[in-house]
């Protein structure tokens, strides 16, 4: 680990939405900084939402700051896990919100990785039928990904994230620092998100985290910070263009749609997200190559990638009978279904993504070629 991360601030991410429009912060030593929580209109009290791994690192630091800028700043502290992004969860953050005696004048933090953001966000577009949030990301992902683009719920044993609203931040705050204590599992489940956006977006930017995957695991704060930002960078220009997935937007699902079936189809938790999207990237890939969009050369060039970030790349099996069966039913609960077609994310290799329907009898033979049987 590297002992000094960039102090100050880098210029902040714009994500244009006309008057949902906002900021994303990214810098050293943001949380206890009372310059990022300034300005927000008519918020009159806040209430931080974090989980119990979260709370004991980041919470005190964030309450005080807030303490400076809101008369009463309260707190939930939830379960850990993906398993916990339920209904049962979220009424946790309602309770907290009335008992607390929260209004329409309360601003939520969600102070946390992926699961708090998204449910946070999916509580603060409900209670009272709006109330403000504001995204305070600590984990990579959280920072490159989740807390950008107002993609907020919860999931269904049925299916991932299938309950949700499109609802926007107010801002995201991306305090590096917090990365120090990130598990290393849970920064290569980030790496994942952060490699996405090379084959889908910006074919340099792939070159460029091959070249610096190194410095990336080992917490380069440099490194670290670029990622951040292009990630966000890309993010927020998709997001911009379709902010409620009519088109464009669908490319951020690259890797997802196998993904999401390896997350509902093992249990939630038991793979990371970040672990079933790099997979899920792999199959992607080769769907791809089968499909004619990509050469051997360009799978095998993605699958080191995600290898090297410490990914898993060989899918697991989710039904020992029917195990294509199983794989093809769980992706047809995905999002994108359109009256019963799967459609995937695919790269033709210029940094470009397609989104289209394939054979069932094609996407067979990937699964058999990427599952450990
Ligand atoms: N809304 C979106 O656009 C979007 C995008 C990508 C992913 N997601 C969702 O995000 C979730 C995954 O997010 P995630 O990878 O952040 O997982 P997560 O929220 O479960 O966090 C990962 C783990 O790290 C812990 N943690 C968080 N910050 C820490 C820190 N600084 N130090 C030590 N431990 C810390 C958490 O408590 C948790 O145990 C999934 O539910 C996924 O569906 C949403
Ligand atoms: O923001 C998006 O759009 C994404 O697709 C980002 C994904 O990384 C993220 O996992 C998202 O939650 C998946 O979207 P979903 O609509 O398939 O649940
Ligand atoms: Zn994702």
């Amino acid at each position: 680990m590297h002992e000094t991360t960039p102090s100050a601030t880098l210029s902040p991410v714009e994500i244009h939405l006309g008057e949902r429009s906002y900021n994303i912060v990214i810098g050293g030593g943001l949380l206890g900084s009372l310059d990022s929580y300034a300005g927000l209109p008519h918020a009159k009290t806040a209430l931080i939402v974090t989980n119990e791994t979260v709370a004991p690192l980041y919470l005190q630091t964030l309450a005080d700051a807030l303490k400076g800028q809101y008369p009463v700043v309260g707190q939930v502290v939830l379960p850990d896990g993906e398993v916990y992004k339920t209904w049962a969860t979220l009424n946790l953050i309602f309770d907290a919100l009335l008992e607390q005696g929260c209004d329409r004048r309360t601003v939520l933090f969600a102070l946390g990785g992926g699961v708090v953001g998204d449910m946070t966000g999916f509580a603060a577009a409900s209670y009272m039928r709006g109330v403000p949030f504001v995204q305070v990301p600590t984990t990579l992902l959280a920072q490159v990904d989740s807390s950008v683009g107002g993609k907020t719920g919860i999931n269904h044993p049925l299916g991932k994230n299938m309950i949700g609203a499109f609802y926007q931040p107010q801002r995201v705050i991306c305090d590096l620092d917090t990365l120090k204590t990130l598990p290393e599992r849970e920064l290569s489940a980030g790496l994942a998100e952060v490699i996405k956006y090379g084959p889908i977006a910006d074919a340099v930017f792939l070159d460029w985290i091959e070249s610096n995957l190194d410095k990336l695991r080992a917490r380069d704060p440099v490194a670290l910070a670029f990622a951040i930002r292009r990630s966000c960078e890309i993010k927020a220009h998709v997001v911009g263009a379709d902010e409620r997935e009519a088109g464009l937007r669908a490319i951020l699902n690259f890797g997802h749609t196998f993904g999401h079936a390896i997350e509902a189809g093992m249990g939630y938790g038991q793979w990371l997200h970040g672990e079933a999207v790099g997979c899920g990237m792999v199959m992607a890939a080769r769907l791809s190559q089968r499909l004619g969009l990509i050469d051997a050369a360009y799978v095998d060039r993605l699958t080191r990638l995600i290898e090297r970030a410490g990914l898993p790349v060989v899918a697991p099996v989710l039904d020992a009978l029917d195990n294509a069966g199983r794989y093809l039913a769980l992706m047809r609960v995905d999002k994108k279904v359109e009256a019963g077609e799967i459609k995937f994310v695919l790269i033709d290799g210029s940094g470009r993504a397609i989104v289209r329907s394939a054979p069932d009898s094609v996407v067979t033979e990937v699964i058999q070629a990427s599952c450990r049987q």
